[in-house]
């Protein structure tokens, strides 16, 4: 089991209940969707899992390790093991594709050598591997200001996957881009993941994508689990119950 994630509450310092008693077990290699209403708990329960955030109840075990209440340096270790993919890229943008795609790399560096941008050869090539695969080697040497959203969120991949992780969460990774783009990425990251044998839970508003690319999918609602299980067996029914109040959000 890669993760499991026991009984989790959540409650905001303003009173929000954010989640709600959310179990949930990831084997190695698969590819979850979470869908749910806008402020269903979807983004709390990534960044508890990456420990951005400290539940408030329940326990969360990666690779039979308890991270529920791990401390700030055996955060950093838990965090190499799972990339992240952000709406909005977090890419620095004043700096190149490739030196972004480098950055990865980051959480195995020295201070020094993070400080000073010093890369082995062996990290250069494989960041320039990583390009190839979303196919930017063209734009190694473009400032990420210059890029497209289409275009950054590929770098955005690159990078995530230039750490190596076990796990990678991506937090609403097509939510800014057209459906043209957005199938795009969903194409670049269904194929890396699956290749290089990465486990990922993504979040997502269109369920349509979910359904598409993803082998299992989770379904939120108020802070709630309502749904977890294979695509064939979300019903038109279901999807309606999720997302049945969200005009009331
Ligand atoms: N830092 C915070 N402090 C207080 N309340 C928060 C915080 N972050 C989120 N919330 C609240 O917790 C609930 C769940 O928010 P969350 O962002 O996890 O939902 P979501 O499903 O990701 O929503 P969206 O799809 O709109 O991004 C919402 O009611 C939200 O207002």
């Amino acid at each position: 089991m890669l993760l499991s994630i026991k009984n989790i509450s959540k409650r905001y310092k303003n009173g929000i209940d954010a989640l709600n008693d959310v179990s949930l077990d990831v084997e190695k290699g698969e590819f979850i969707s979470i869908i749910g209403p806008s402020g269903s708990g979807k983004s709390t329960l990534l960044r508890s899992i990456n420990k951005m955030i400290d539940v408030t109840s329940g326990s969360i075990y990666f690779e039979n390790h308890d991270i529920t209440n791990m401390k700030k340096k055996e955060i950093k270790n838990i965090r190499r093991e799972m990339g992240m993919i952000f709406q909005n890229y977090n890419l620095v943008e004043r700096l190149t594709a490739i030196e972004n795609v480098l950055h990865g790399q980051l959480g195995y560096k020295s201070t020094f050598s993070s400080i000073f941008g010093i890369y082995t050869k062996k990290e250069k090539k494989e960041a320039f591997n990583l390009l190839e695969k979303v196919n930017m080697t063209k734009y190694a040497y473009q400032k990420c200001s210059e890029l497209s959203g289409g275009q950054k969120q590929r770098i955005g991949i690159a990078r995530a996957i230039m750490q190596n992780p076990k796990l990678l969460l991506c937090d609403e990774p097509i939510a800014s881009l057209d459906p043209k783009s957005s199938e795009n990425i969903m194409d670049y990251l269904k194929k890396i993941v699956t290749e290089m044998k990465i486990t990922c839970i993504i979040n997502l508003h269109q369920v349509d994508i979910a359904k598409k690319y993803s082998t299992r999918i989770i379904a939120l609602n108020k802070g709630k689990k309502v749904f977890d299980g294979k695509v064939e067996n979300l019903t038109d029914k279901i999807i309606e119950d999720v997302y049945k109040n969200e005009e009331n959000e």
